[in-house]
C-alpha cells in the first residue's frame, strides 16, 4: 500500500466532475484488466457525490464502460422507508438508473426500514449479501467531524467498527440524523483495492486535517484502500491539509 495522494481542486463542481471523469477512466481500465468479473463500487451519500452521479450519469453511456459490468454497493445507508428521502441511495439511483441501464441484480442497496427486518437483522442480512466483496473503489463521504459512512467518532459506532468481526453493523443514535443507520466497517472499506475521499467546504478542513495528520482519532484517518487511497478535496476543505 502506498501512501495516500492528495487532488486539490479549485471548488466542490470541480471535483464532482474529477470524480465522475476519473470514474470513468478507472472503470475502464479494471474492465479491460478483469474481463471475466463485475468491478464492484461503494457509493457513498452528500452532496459532491450526488453531483458526481449526476455527471456521470450524463457522460457514462457513450463511455467505453461496460455498465453491465459494474455492481454497485453503499458504504452506508439511513434505516428509513424504502421511498424516504433520506435514503442515501435514493439521490444515486435517481440518477444512475435511468441513463446507465443498470439491472437491479447489479444494484446491492442496503435493506430499508420497511417493518419486514429490524436495524440488526438488516445489517446481518447486508452483510450476507456483500460476503466477500472487495470493493474495487469505494468512495467515502467525509462529515465535518470526521465521520465516514454511519461510523462517527466519540460514539460505539467508531471502536465497533475498527473491532469488527463482521463486514456490517447496525448503529443506533447516529448523532447526525436520522438516528439508525446501517453501515460498511473498517474491516470491509479497508479491504477495498481503492478508497477515494470525495471531500469540499471549509467545514471541513478540521476533518480532512485531523485525519490526514493524526492529531486526533476520527474514523476517516482508519480508512486506506490496500492498493490506493486519494483525497478529492477543494482548497477550502484541504486550508489544513498534511501532505
Ligand atoms: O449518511 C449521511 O448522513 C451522509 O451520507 C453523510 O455521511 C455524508 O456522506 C457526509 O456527511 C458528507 O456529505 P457531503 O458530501 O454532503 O458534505
Amino acid at each position: 500500500m502506498s501512501g495516500p495522494e492528495f487532488l486539490i481542486h479549485p471548488d466542490a463542481n470541480a471535483v464532482a466532475e474529477a470524480i465522475a471523469e476519473r470514474l470513468l477512466t478507472r472503470l475502464t481500465e479494471l474492465q479491460q484488466q478483469h474481463a471475466d468479473r463485475t468491478i464492484n463500487v461503494g457509493l457513498t451519500g452528500g452532496r459532491i457525490a450526488t453531483r458526481a452521479y449526476q455527471r456521470l450519469a450524463a457522460d457514462g453511456p457513450g463511455s467505453e464502460v461496460d455498465w453491465s459490468r459494474v455492481g454497485l454497493w453503499w458504504g452506508d445507508e439511513r434505516f428509513v422507508a424504502a421511498d424516504s428521502g433520506d435514503r442515501n441511495d435514493r439521490g444515486a439511483l435517481a440518477a444512475l438508473q435511468p441513463t446507465l441501464g443498470l439491472d437491479e441484480s447489479q444494484i446491492h442497496r442496503m435493506p430499508a426500514d420497511d417493518g419486514v427486518l429490524a436495524l440488526d437483522d438488516a445489517a446481518e442480512v447486508y452483510a450476507g449479501e456483500f460476503g466477500d466483496t472487495v470493493l474495487d473503489i469505494c468512495l467515502l463521504g467525509v462529515g465535518p467531524d470526521g465521520h465516514i459512512a454511519s461510523v462517527f467518532p466519540d460514539h460505539p459506532s467508531f471502536e465497533r467498527s475498527l473491532s469488527a468481526t463482521s463486514d456490517v453493523i447496525p448503529v443506533r443514535d447516529s448523532p447526525k440524523p436520522p438516528p439508525l443507520r446501517i453501515s460498511l466497517t473498517h474491516p470491509a472499506i479497508n479491504r477495498s483495492a481503492e478508497v477515494w475521499f470525495t471531500v469540499s467546504g471549509a467545514d471541513k478542513a478540521d476533518a480532512v486535517g485531523w485525519a490526514t495528520t493524526g492529531s486526533k482519532p476520527v474514523p476517516a484517518g482508519q480508512a486506506h484502500g490496500t492498493e490506493r487511497t486519494l483525497w478529492l478535496l477543494d482548497e477550502a476543505a484541504a486550508a489544513k491539509l498534511n501532505h
